[in-house]
């Protein structure tokens, strides 16, 4: 018989991650697209010591006596049940750091899509729409270099993204996060602001925070009601940060230019979203982190996570339930 944890992973892993988990576990894969049913996930679970999957909550665990571990590869991890765990004295996993350039990359190119219209006029020739005589105004976008964007969320990616923007394209810099940082005043030449003041000064506002119970509906009505009516709204952190019916609302009222969206309250999004059909609006299916080499990266990291968590080694455990950690 196996002395090797039992390990369940409910979505398809590369083969060399499977086969770095064989070595460490005994191990059930999922190897079809999309996820393990959820019916399936709570059959499997019963004896699993360690899991790799999505969402952890109540139900699951207490399908899971024997579960110590839960890995999800991804840096967000408001899918997990902190409470619940906490109860059922499991540890949570993510993966930070190694998608940060990646993500970062994706939201400079909310900002210059939205900003300069890119998806909106590319349907614009595609339609032929482009003819001679127009007077070039209608097309007219708003800067992104030399603009003033202010980041909500100033951790890992939101320095990424302050990279981009400040080295790259000259842009001044606003924050607001939970705690000013010296580290970046200096380096970006930025300013940490109360909340109020990044949504009044900015041209482009990009949320960047994790989705926690203080951070749900952080941006809404009134928040909109403080933007410039040229703002860029950017959400790449996860849908619930921003009231969606207020963003629709501000956008069809002129309150705000356009935005750039990667995240949706329901995802995937349904099409009679009407999001979906204004042309100042750029929507993107969730993908931040979406590129070969970053997915591979997170994949290894989220097995390397499990097995060291399992084996009381070194992992990127969850902050909230660090102290469930023995020492
Ligand atoms: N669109 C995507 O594909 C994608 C990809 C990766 C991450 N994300 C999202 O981005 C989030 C941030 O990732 P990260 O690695 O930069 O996390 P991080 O923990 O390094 O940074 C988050 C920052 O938000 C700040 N913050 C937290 N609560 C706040 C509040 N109430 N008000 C103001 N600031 C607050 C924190 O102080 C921190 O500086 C993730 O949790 C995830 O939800 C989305
Ligand atoms: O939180 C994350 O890592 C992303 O949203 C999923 O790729």
């Amino acid at each position: 018989m196996s002395t090797k944890p039992k390990i369940l992973v409910t979505h398809k892993l590369p083969e060399t991650v499977q086969d770095y988990l064989n070595l460490h576990g005994d191990c059930t894969f999922w190897n079809q697209e999309g996820s393990m049913p959820r019916s399936v996930i709570l059959d499997k679970v019963s004896d699993a010591e360690g899991i790799l999957g999505g969402t952890i909550d109540e139900e699951l665990l207490s399908c899971a006596p024997r579960l110590r571990v839960a890995s999800t590869s991804s840096v967000g991890y408001n899918h997990f049940d902190l409470d619940a765990m906490r109860s059922h004295g499991v540890i949570g996993t993510h993966t930070p750091y190694v998608l940060d350039s990646t993500v970062a990359d994706l939201v400079l190119a909310l900002m210059l899509s939205a900003g300069r219209r890119i998806a909106e006029l590319d349907a614009y020739v595609k339609q032929g729409k482009w003819q001679k005589g127009t007077s070039g105004t209608e097309l007219f976008g708003v800067d992104v270099h030399h603009s003033t964007l202010g980041i909500i969320g100033m951790g890992r990616i939101g320095e990424a993204i302050a990279k981009r923007a400040v080295f790259g394209f000259d842009m001044n810099l606003l924050y607001h996060s939970r705690r000013p940082k010296k580290e970046v005043d200096e380096r970006f030449h930025a300013r940490f602001c109360e909340l109020d003041e990044l949504l009044c000064e900015s041209d482009y506002i990009v949320v960047m925070t994790p989705l926690t119970p203080e951070t749900k509906h952080l941006i809404g009505e009134e928040q909109f009601n403080l933007m410039k009516s040229s703002a860029i709204f950017i959400n790449a952190s996860r849908g619930a940060t921003v009231d969606e019916q207020a963003l629709i609302k501000a956008l069809q009222q002129g309150k705000i230019r356009g935005a750039g969206l990667d995240v949706f309250d329901i995802e995937p999004t349904p099409v009679d979203n009407p999001l979906l059909s204004m042309p100042n609006v750029v929507t993107l299916p969730h993908i931040g982190s979406a590129t070969a080499r970053t997915r591979n990266d997170m994949a290894e990291l989220a097995a390397r996570n499990l097995v060291e968590a399992l084996n009381g080694g070194q992992a990127y455990i969850v902050q909230e339930l660090k102290d469930l950690v023995p020492n």
